[in-house]
């Protein structure tokens, strides 16, 4: 895989963009990128009726890039005069050290084991699963929930101890993801046995990659994702997770308790160490069951009597 290129960036009047990106997409095969110039305020009224631009093409950093950049030369030069405002500048050629980073924290997303059972992996990796694995495959998309923030694996871990304790038995009874970002919690839930679970987020965006990670984890049947607000819903549920900052989770306490079934867990994530004291403050009615820590952030389970 081609990891370093070398840019060839070029000075063109506006009108001049198109034919040049269309000339370097033939002649590279790769993408262009076109960016404004600085103006130069002394002249800007000339400048308005024909802005310079930036062509930058992407060139092979091999022996053909010396034959590559006199046929971008001399296309400028042949071409350019015909355009108003066109001054023959010498395009400017820098190595590009290849880092690709719109994907690039997806190298960084491996795939994770957590608490006993639990592994994450990207939609990307591959992954051989042992008996008893319960896998969950996320694309998180813009949303938050890889798995590797200390704030959903403790969550998810607390979850499966709730769950497969000696204690704790099944997930029996339905289940509320409150913030849900990729997904991750619900479909864990899922994978764990919660027959009906109800995923909500304020973000619609979430919703909709959410909804794309259930379809992945075939478990889109038994998780409702909506933008719902908390307070609008109705009914109790067996576990509550909300892994949301903790003045939010705070705010929300009244709605968060009101949806636990009697003997339900409540699960609180994303509540920075020094900010337990607070969140535990705003649920009087609720035993704490455990607070695990990681880094600098705590998790609370909670318990409805
Ligand atoms: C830290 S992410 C948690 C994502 C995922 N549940 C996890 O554990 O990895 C918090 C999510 O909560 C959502 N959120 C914040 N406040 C909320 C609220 N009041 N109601 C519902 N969702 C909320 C955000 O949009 C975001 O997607």
């Amino acid at each position: 895989m081609q990891t370093d290129w070398a840019e060839i960036a070029c000075e063109v009047p506006a009108e001049m963009v198109d034919i040049l990106a269309e000339f370097l997409v033939e002649l590279t095969g790769n993408g262009v990128g076109i960016e404004n110039l600085h103006l130069d305020t002394f002249s800007l009224d000339s400048l308005e009726d024909t802005p310079v631009k930036t062509v930058k093409g992407y060139l092979p950093l091999d022996d053909s890039l010396e034959e590559l950049r006199s046929r971008v030369e001399r296309f400028l030069a042949e071409r350019g005069p015909a355009f108003a405002g066109f001054v023959y500048t010498p395009p400017v050629v820098s190595v590009v050290r290849h880092e690709d980073w719109a994907n690039n924290w997806k190298v960084h997303f491996k795939p994770v084991r957590l608490g006993e059972r639990l592994v994450i992996k990207p939609t990307w990796e591959e992954y051989q699963p042992k008996a008893g694995d319960l896998v969950i495959q996320i694309d998180p998309g813009m949303a938050f929930g890889t798995g590797a923030h200390p704030t959903t694996r403790m969550c998810l871990e607390s979850l499966e101890r709730i769950c497969f304790d000696a204690s704790g038995g099944t997930l029996s009874g339905p289940v509320l993801d409150v913030g849900t970002g990729s997904g991750v919690l619900s479909i864990a839930a899922a994978l764990m046995g919660a027959a009906r679970i109800v995923a909500i987020d304020i973000d619609p965006e979430a919703v909709e990659v959410t909804r794309e990670n259930l379809e992945l984890n075939g478990v889109a049947e038994r998780v409702e994702a909506s933008t719902t607000d908390l307070g609008d819903l109705t009914g109790e549920f067996q576990v509550v997770l909300a892994n949301i900052l903790a003045e939010e989770l705070v705010r929300l306490a009244g709605q968060l308790t009101a949806r636990l079934a009697p003997g339900g867990w409540l699960i609180l994530s994303g509540i920075l160490t020094e900010k337990v004291p607070m969140v535990l403050a705003g649920f009087p009615g609720l035993t704490l069951v455990e607070s695990p820590e990681e880094a600098e952030w705590s998790c609370l389970t909670l318990r409805k009597p």
